[in-house]
């Protein structure tokens, strides 16, 4: 699952200095920051629209694709602000660590 992550800031990256007219993310890119976080907005709320229709039929299908929508322009969001997929991949194995050892804790203490 990292790899796609990884591969996708690779290309974020390089289409931080390609043509606007040629790539959907350089045009955000020279849209500006505003720009990104509006579709970031958009993005989420199709999500949740998407969620809440999904509880009620049952398919999933809407909900994952507004997902991977969601979560590819916060990676935009992200890398116009200089950071890398990685670092949030970091963060959330620190946290994952963090409550492996409060787990830990808890069990030793019984
Ligand atoms: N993962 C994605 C991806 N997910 C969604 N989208 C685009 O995000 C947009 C979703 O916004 P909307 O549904 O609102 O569609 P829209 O009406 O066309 O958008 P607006 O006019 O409102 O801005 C669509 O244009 C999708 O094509 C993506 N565009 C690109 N990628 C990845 O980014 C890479 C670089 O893309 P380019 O910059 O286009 O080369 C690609 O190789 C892909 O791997």
């Amino acid at each position: 699952m990292s790899d796609v992550l990884t591969q996708l800031g690779e290309v974020l990256e390089q289409r931080k200095g390609a043509s606007p007219d040629s790539s959907y993310v350089s045009s955000l890119h020279a849209k500006g920051l505003n720009k990104i976080l509006e579709k970031v907005g958009e993005e989420a709320t199709e999500t949740i629209l998407a969620a809440k229709d999904a509880e009620t039929s049952g398919d999933n299908k809407d909900v994952i694709y507004e997902t991977a929508d969601l979560w590819f322009h916060s990676l935009v969001a992200l890398s116009h602000l200089g950071e890398k997929p990685q670092v949030v991949l970091d963060e959330l194995a620190r946290r994952f660590d963090l409550s492996g050892l409060e787990e830990k804790a808890s069990r030793n203490k019984k």
